[in-house]
């Protein structure tokens, strides 16, 4: 343990995480969270105790409104949104589509869609998607890699014709972050509506929907909410856009009564109408978990660990990785910058699998990034001493 992890105030949840005694080190939690220890034993008893217990009953008795009530957990703990905007169901990918369908289908005769070159993969091959399928344009926004959106840059590429604009909170390879009520302000001056990516900054980050204007939002649940594999993702739609947003896939589950099954469909209240299929129960189990865990920790604290382990993360770099030639990719300004570091070198590649091989997890990023998530409850600052330190041996190997 070290000095830093003596005082940190958040040390002693790191126990809590499976697996977090072990030497490995862990620089990944934000593309797959750790499991917390008490999920193994309630996933067990949801299925002795509910599904074994209740069977079919259970949809009455509590499944049928999870998607409902842990989006307003969500939007307690984490989001900063009020009840009754946020529902959990569907994967990022899917839910990014019913948002942009809707929100470019309440902005008609307005032919682009604004999104930047540097957003990750799922957000523009689905913004090119649907441009595809509604005839519009996708106007792109160059950003640096190791930096993102910018108010200046937001400004000259909205208009007008402008219908949507998709940006992400955290980028994920510079982890530059977007300031969302600024960026917000200038697409809603241009008439246009935003949806906001938050995969990489929801549960280490403090988000304000509400008070920052923001229409819609999407963001998944396996990263620092520690939902597991695949669980299933959030959604988030501003009160007032409730009622007059269509979104394309028209399920029994998003009807306004499914068990009426009924010859057509007409759209449930709320955000209840943003549903589709049955909704993934066991999958939302894992997240109620973390959810409890950042609350009792306190999300400020929780950012301020974050900061403080990005920070440190960076300090090392600079005094024990600079004269290898490793440069640090990501904004050194805590205010600019969300959970992760990426530090560039043209042999990131082979170190990064190097590093696997000596039970250090990071990721590798194009063009040659070394991507260090450090998630805040579960990572310690002497796992960035061993971590660095293992890079710059491998550095050393491979020069
Ligand atoms: C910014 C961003 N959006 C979307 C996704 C993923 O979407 P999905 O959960 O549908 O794979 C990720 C990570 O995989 C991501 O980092
Ligand atoms: N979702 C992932 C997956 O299913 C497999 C491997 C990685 C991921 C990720 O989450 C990648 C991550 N979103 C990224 O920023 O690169």
């Amino acid at each position: 343990m070290t000095d830093l992890d003596r005082g940190d105030p958040l040390a002693s949840y790191r126990d809590r995480f499976v697996g977090a005694d072990q030497p490995l080190v862990y620089f990944d939690g934000n593309s797959l969270g750790r499991p917390l220890r008490v999920t193994g034993p309630r996933l067990a008893r949801f299925v002795e105790e509910e599904w074994g217990g209740r069977l079919i009953r259970g949809w009455d008795e509590r499944w049928f409104d999870l998607p409902r009530t842990i989006g307003d957990d969500l939007g307690r703990v984490v989001l900063g949104a009020a009840p009754g905007q946020a529902a959990v169901g569907d994967s990022t990918t899917v839910l990014l589509y019913k948002l942009m369908r809707a929100a470019v289908a309440a902005r008609p005769g307005r032919t682009e869609i604004v999104i930047d070159r540097d957003n990750f993969p799922t957000d523009r091959y689905v913004a090119a998607g649907i441009a595809e399928e509604c005839g519009l344009t996708l106007r792109w926004i160059d950003v640096d890699t190791s930096a993102g959106v910018t108010a200046e840059l937001l400004s000259a590429a909205v208009s007008e014709q402008t219908a949507l604009v998709v940006v992400s909170h955290v980028a994920y390879r510079s982890a530059w972050l977007a300031d969302v009520p600024e960026l917000t302000r200038i697409a809603h001056d241009a008439g246009a509506l935003v949806l906001w990516d938050l995969c990489h900054s929801v549960g280490s980050v403090p988000l304000e929907l509400d008070a920052w204007g923001v229409d819609l939002a999407v963001g998944c649940t396996y990263k620092y909410l520690n939902g597991g594999p695949g669980a299933p993702a959030f959604l988030y739609v501003a009160e007032r856009h409730l009622a007059e947003l269509t979104q394309p896939i028209q399920g029994w589950m998003g009807a306004v009564d499914p068990f009426l099954m009924g010859p057509s469909y007409a759209p449930a209240e709320g955000i209840r109408r943003f549903l589709s299929g049955t909704p993934a129960i066991v999958g939302m189990l894992a997240l109620q978990d973390m959810l409890a865990l950042i609350e009792s920790a306190g999300l400020d604290a929780v950012r301020a660990k974050s900061v403080a382990l990005t920070s440190y993360a960076i300090e090392v770099a600079d005094r024990l990785l600079a004269d290898a030639g490793v440069v640090v990719a990501s904004p050194r300004d805590p205010a600019r910058r969300g959970g992760h570091v990426t530090l560039n070198h043209p042999l990131m590649r082979e170190v990064t699998a190097a590093l696997w091989e000596r039970d250090v997890i990071p990721d590798y990023r194009d063009p040659h990034g070394l991507r260090l998530g450090l998630s805040p409850l579960s990572t310690s600052f002497d796992e960035v001493d061993r971590g660095l330190a293992e890079v710059r041996e491998v550095l050393n190997s491979l020069a």
